[in-house]
């Protein structure tokens, strides 16, 4: 505890743990003495609590959940202690007061917010529920509809947004903690009772259970499997039912069955595993840092789909963007196409187009001359997949562009050296795989070839990074990491169908799992057609497949045609209003069993001899995840990625795997990967001529070893790329 100003009458609660003033034990400790002694020192008449260098606080610290001596502080009894001052307590909120932080200001008699803070209770993101009764606190000040919503989304609201919702009682734009001051000066003597929370009635709906019926449909739906928005609910509902006190005991039971669940541990540590791995390489990038990306100009060519998001990306990130395209007509194709996804961005900000100042030739220009490359200082080329054209581009790109211009490539799967050999600068140039729609899904899968040089990586990462893109470094081979380990699981999925599963059961089964979409179901909406042409391209399919190949092999191994057969009827996916789905017109979305598609898989059984079987949810979840973790485990081995938590950033970012599952890796762990291994030598038995299902070698290694857990599996490896 400190005073404001010698001979203050308001005493001066901060909260200091940097970066970001998370609650940790000690945090609690000191704030609980600093209570007590203000509340027992006559001379203080009020009290005013604060964050130390602009941030009230992120909350409890998480860190704090997953060790042992946690439950010898806790915060709930502080917030009430708070609350029952009989000295009047406000909160100065700049920054952010996230979870735990926010429980305290709301145990505040008055809270005061800069307008540029933020403020949220985001525990359910990390798998919790606020649970320093917040669930109780909050419905009373806001209401339940407002409540509800912030608890189960665990989304961040702007100050502006605060005080209409009443959650903040004034906003300033000038020094938050003087007006704090000023505020608690004011208060000295008024009466506390209205002020404390917990003494308020919850306000009352027209028809709260109609109301609470509706968005626990909601909220089920939208968790799939997800317990901890279900619990909020739950907890927020008990605040509607019963008396405070009986509705924080709720909350605490609620809280502790959350805090003991996997699927906390998962999120927590996909929480750190994504702060950890956006840090790597920003090191060696060069100074001075992210300042000068944004004043340096960058121009991508190709405005494509990919190129159309990309470079919507980049103006969002206010990076200046020359967009170049071969000719006119794709040209005007394309400006249309970005200046459309720019309005809608535009509208979901504030300060609208003004903001994103898109109209602005200096921000976003458009142009066909290829000499205006020569003055750029990175350059992400967005063309289709075709390594001749790539080639052709990064030739000229090499020989237009300065020095010291990082030359980037957009591709899934093309090797990056390839690209690189048709410069005279193979360490500047380095793949940067963009997630469809680039400029919504946050993975960025940087590729580093073998001449790459590690400032360009670094750059590479510094752009994820001012892009508020997931950089994740990877090494170069086929598919990268996402799509190679992608390969596996949906080859598993289309050999299911040919043993006699259909697109929906498989997709069901992947889908209550918590994946976002099923693999079927991705596939139409991506387009059957773009597997195809890679197929085709590899001599898989197609004119230059050897005549007298077998339908069903391909060099020794297993191979289903049934995805080149949709395309040579022109099933490729929504955009021609079938693929694995009938939908309602080409371009159309809402997928529905198609009997034709049935009737097709039983006739292509009968063709090649195959007995049709029931194939349960189990054996479809085990193949299709336990053969893409298996390549996750070849990919570690090979030194393709540096570490498991890369491996699981790339899934839950830039694949839908479910984040409350933590990432591939992460499942197979808590799974044991002995289960994994002896499900895959079972699968593997059984279908020899499939080589993805053979167990990796490092797997064996690791269940040989004991299942040590993941933190320790790259100890097991002698070789580690130099530059991951
Ligand atoms: C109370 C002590 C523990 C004892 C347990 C006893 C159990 C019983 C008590 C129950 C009380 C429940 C209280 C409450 O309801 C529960 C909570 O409050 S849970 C926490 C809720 N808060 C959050 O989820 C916020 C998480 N953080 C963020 O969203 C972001 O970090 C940010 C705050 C918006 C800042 O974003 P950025 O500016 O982009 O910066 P970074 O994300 O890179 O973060 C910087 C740095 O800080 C680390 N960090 C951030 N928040 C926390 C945190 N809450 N605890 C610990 N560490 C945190 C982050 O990891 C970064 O560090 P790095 O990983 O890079 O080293």
């Amino acid at each position: 505890m400190e005073r404001y100003a010698r001979s203050s009458a308001v005493a001066v609660i901060r909260l200091r743990n940097p970066p970001v003033n998370a609650l940790s034990v000690e945090v609690l400790q000191a704030l609980e003495d600093g209570l007590k002694k203000a509340e027992a020192d006559p001379s203080v008449k009020a009290i005013m609590i604060c964050g130390e260098n602009g941030k009230f606080s992120a909350g409890a610290d998480i860190r704090g959940f997953s060790t042992p001596k946690r439950h010898r502080v806790a915060l709930g009894p502080i917030v009430s202690l708070i609350e029952s001052s009989e000295k009047p307590v406000v909160a100065a909120i700049e920054g952010i007061a996230l979870g735990g932080g926010l429980e305290v200001a709301l145990g505040c008699h008055y809270r005061l917010a800069h307008v540029k803070a933020q403020m949220g209770l985001p525990e359910v993101t990390i798998g919790l529920l606020p649970g320093a009764e917040g669930t109780q606190r909050l419905p009373r000040l806001i209401g339940v509809p407002a409540a509800l919503d912030m608890i189960t989304t665990g989304k961040h609201i702007p100050a502006t947004e605060a005080l209409k919702l009443g959650l903040v009682d004034e906003i300033v734009e000038e020094n938050t903690i003087e007006a704090a001051i000023r505020l608690a000066n004011k208060v000295i003597g008024q009466p506390l009772g209205p002020r404390r929370l917990s003494l308020k009635p919850v306000p009352k709906l027209p028809n709260t259970d109609a109301f609470l019926r509706e968005a626990l449909a909601k909220v089920k739906k939208q968790a799939r499997g997800f317990l901890a928005p279900e619990l909020c609910f739950q907890a927020v509902k008990a605040a509607t039912e019963r008396p405070f006190a009986e509705g924080v005991r709720r909350e605490r039971e609620l809280f502790q069955r959350l805090l003991s669940s996997e699927q906390a541990r998962a999120l927590q540590y996909a929480f750190f595993a994504e702060r950890a791995v956006s840090r790597d390489h920003l090191s060696l990038a060069p100074s001075p840092l992210p300042g000068t990306l944004l004043s340096d100009v960058y121009i991508y060519t190709g405005l494509g789909t990919m190129g159309q998001g990309i470079a919507t990306s980049l103006v969002k990130a206010k990076i200046p963007v020359v967009a170049l395209e071969q000719d006119l007509e794709y040209l005007n194709k394309g400006r249309k196409a970005v200046m459309g996804l720019l309005e809608r961005e535009a509208m979901k900000m504030e300060g609208g187009a003004q903001t994103l100042d898109f109209h602005n030739p200096a921000r976003l220009q458009f142009t066909v001359d290829f000499d205006l490359l020569s003055d750029v200082d990175l350059v992400i080329e967005a063309v289709f997949e075709d390594m001749a054209l790539k080639k052709e581009i990064f030739h000229k790109l090499s020989k237009i562009c300065k020095p010291g211009a990082l030359l980037c490539t957009n591709t899934s799967a093309l090797n990056i050296d390839e690209i690189a050999s048709a410069t005279s600068r193979p360490q500047q140039v380095i793949g940067t795989h963009f997630f469809s729609p680039a400029h919504v899904m946050r993975l960025l899968e940087i590729i580093y070839g073998r001449h790459t040089s590690p400032t360009a990586i670094a750059t590479a990462m510094q752009l994820a990074k001012a892009l508020k893109k997931v950089g994740v470094v990877v090494g170069n081979c086929f598919g990268f990491v996402g799509n190679r380990m992608m390969f596996p699981y949906v080859e598993q999925a289309v050999f299911l169908l040919e043993e006699g599963s259909r697109p929906e059961a498989v997709d069901q089964a992947l889908e209550d799992f918590g994946f976002k979409i099923g693999p079927f179901r991705m596939s139409d909406l991506a387009g059957l057609d773009v597997g195809w042409r890679s197929r085709k391209g590899q001599g898989l399919t197609g004119p230059s497949l050897p005549a007298g190949t077998a339908a069903r092999q391909r060099h020794g191994q297993r191979y289903s045609p049934l995805p080149d057969l949709l395309c040579e009827r022109g099933r490729f996916g929504q955009k021609t209003g079938k693929g694995w789905y009938q939908y309602e017109k080409a371009g159309g979305r809402t997928a529905v069993p198609d009997p034709w598609l049935h009737s097709f898989l039983s006739q292509y059984r009968d063709s090649h001899g195959i007995k049709t079987r029931y194939i349960d949810q189990e054996e479809i979840l085990e193949r299709c995840l336990f053969s893409l973790i298996n390549e996750g485990f070849a990919i570690l081995a090979e030194g393709i990625a540096s570490a498991p938590e890369h491996l699981d950033v790339i899934y839950i970012n830039g694949y839908g795997w479910p984040k409350h599952r933590g990432g591939p890796m992460f499942y197979a762990s808590t799974v044991g990967l002995p289960h994994v291994l002896a499900k895959l030598q079972k699968y593997s038995e059984a279908h020899p001529d499939v080589p993805k299902l053979r167990p990796s070698a490092f797997l064996k290694k690791l269940v040989a070893a004991g299942n040590p857990p993941l933190k320790e599996w790259m100890s097991y490896l002698s070789r580690q790329s130099p530059k991951l």
